[in-house]
């Protein structure tokens, strides 16, 4: 059976800030693994830190990837009448809004709240004898 709570971790690119002041990526992802190795910067000595997740998505990954391996599933189990929770969690800049909301443009980075959003409405719409209620609401926690 599948685990019911599912961790990812996504790292996104460096910014323009953090690419003029010359900061260096002290993250390494094997993502076929979901592996998560973060080394100090400088230290050849010290062992890389390891971490495992569900699944390990780096800079160059797409919400829709994620969406398609993490949300997809969790969606069609809410339309079946099963709860489900999406749950961004990170410091400040990370990337929680570029994944939850995302950008229209390319549209693989559409987020994975619109994408839940269509995926819902069009279960729907394809639907037959059986009658939905959608309930919206929206929190931020800071
Ligand atoms: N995977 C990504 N690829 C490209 N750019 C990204 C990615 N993730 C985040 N960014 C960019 O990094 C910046 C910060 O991301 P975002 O606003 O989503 O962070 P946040 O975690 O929601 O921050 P806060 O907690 O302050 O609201 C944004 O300019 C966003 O476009």
């Amino acid at each position: 059976m599948a685990e019911a709570v599912k961790v990812i971790v996504r790292c996104r690119p460096l910014n323009e800030r953090e690419t003029k002041l010359n900061c260096k990526v002290c993250l390494d992802l094997v993502e076929e693994r979901g592996m998560c190795y973060i080394k100090k910067p400088g230290s050849q000595d010290q062992a890389p830190k390891q971490f495992t997740f569900d699944g390990a998505y780096y800079t160059g990954s797409t919400t829709e990837q994620i969406y398609n391996d993490i949300a997809y599933p969790l969606v069609e189990g809410v339309v079946e009448g099963y709860n489900g929770t999406v749950f961004a969690y990170g410091q400040t800049g990370c990337g929680k809004s570029f994944s939850m909301q995302g950008v229209d443009n390319p549209s693989t980075q559409r987020g994975i709240i619109p994408r839940a959003f269509q995926h819902i409405f069009e279960s729907i719409s394809v639907a037959e004898n059986t009658k939905y209620l959608v309930h919206a609401s929206y929190l931020e926690i800071y």
